[in-house]
């Protein structure tokens, strides 16, 4: 007979994905502090791992280990800590948690990769304390830890409107190769929507970028390479002007398009086919200009369970 010291706490595995903007339309701030969006997001294969074990009731922590996480405090500011608080407090507060992260998504890269850990947390959180929520609950759950929260749930290739929380999943047929180039150290997220607001105080047009949407459904690299867009763009290179020569290169060395993450600094290529992906990696690293560079390809799932026992 086993002794309890031998009976396994019960563990839950998520794998998340980080996310790339393929169009960000960014209208004039709002009255709330945000900015209206029309955004066409794509989950790309760069993971971040969250474990969850149950641990003493009201007892919620995290561990980090991985890309930036020197950068990242490992308390209750934590996203993925918060997400867990979040649900505990939702569902009756009698619930505890250790929560430990391995991450690849780079900190502040444009990339989502806070967000990510969250929409891992109340993926993992719920499984683990058995509740009962759909997925619909738990994105509205993400969207008040974040406007990107939702979409690392749902992942994929989606619209994303309001804050970017409002999701509408967007028919793209096959793969996309993309080379990431990763800057050193981060941007702050508001600090790029301040400069936009600065640079661009009307704010853009928020029309759907039909264009772009066509070239996904039919799965036309080329034609999404002409079509990529982002409005924050120019008030990130204005923070790091270094960006203009990364992606000046990129384009340089055969790049179908190119555009900053998001809020950056992170610059995404979108490549032919795998092949011309891995050329223009390595040129990238030859050249220099980023401190990493990693090929990904996308869509892919959003935040999935990959095991659990009990
Ligand atoms: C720019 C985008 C594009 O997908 O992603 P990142 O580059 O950060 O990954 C998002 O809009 C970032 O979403 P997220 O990082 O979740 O932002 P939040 O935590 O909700 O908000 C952080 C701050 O960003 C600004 N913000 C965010 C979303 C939005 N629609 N308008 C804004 O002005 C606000 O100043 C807000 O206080
Ligand atoms: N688990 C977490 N992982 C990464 N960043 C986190 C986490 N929790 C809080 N943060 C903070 O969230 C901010 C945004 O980080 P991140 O989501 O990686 O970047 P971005 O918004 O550029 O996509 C950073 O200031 C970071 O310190």
């Amino acid at each position: 007979m086993s002794s309890l010291s031998e009976i396994p706490t019960p563990t839950i595995r998520v794998r998340v994905p980080a996310k790339i903007n393929l169009a960000l339309c960014v209208g004039a701030l709002g009255e709330d502090g945000y900015h209206p969006l029309t955004t066409v997001f794509q989950a790309v294969s760069l993971h971040d791992e969250l474990i969850a074990q149950v641990d003493e009731p009201g007892t919620i922590t995290v561990a980090m280990s991985g890309e930036g996480t020197d950068e990242v405090a490992a308390d209750d500011s934590n996203l993925a800590v918060r997400a867990a608080r979040l649900l505990a407090e939702q569902h009756g507060d009698e619930f505890g948690v250790r929560l430990s992260i391995k991450k690849s998504i780079p900190v502040a890269g444009g990339m989502a990769g806070g967000s990510a850990d969250a929409a891992a947390a109340l993926l993992a959180c719920s499984v683990l304390w058995d509740l009962d929520v759909d997925p619909e609950e738990l994105r509205e759950y993400g969207a008040e830890l974040g406007s990107d929260v939702p979409f690392a749930l749902l992942g994929g290739t989606a619209i994303g409107t309001g804050r970017g929380d409002k999701l509408v999943p967007v028919l793209s047929r096959g793969a996309h190769h993309w080379v990431l180039a990763f800057a050193d150290g981060g941007l702050s997220t508001p600090a790029v929507y301040r400069r936009f607001d600065e640079l661009s105080p009307r704010g853009g047009s928020l029309e759907m970028p039909t264009e772009l949407l066509n070239a996904l459904a039919q799965g036309d690299s080329v034609e999404l390479g002409k079509h990529l867009r982002n409005d924050l763009a120019e008030a990130a290179i204005d923070l790091r002007p270094s960006l203009q020569t990364t992606i000046d290169v990129g384009l340089d060395c055969g790049a179908l398009g190119a555009m900053v993450s998001g809020s950056g600094p992170t610059v995404a290529f979108l490549c032919r086919n795998e092949e011309a992906a891995v050329a223009l990696s390595t040129t990238l690293g030859v050249e220099g200009v980023a401190r990493a560079v990693r090929r990904v390809a996308g869509p892919v799932a959003g935040a999935r369970l990959i095991t659990s026992c009990a």
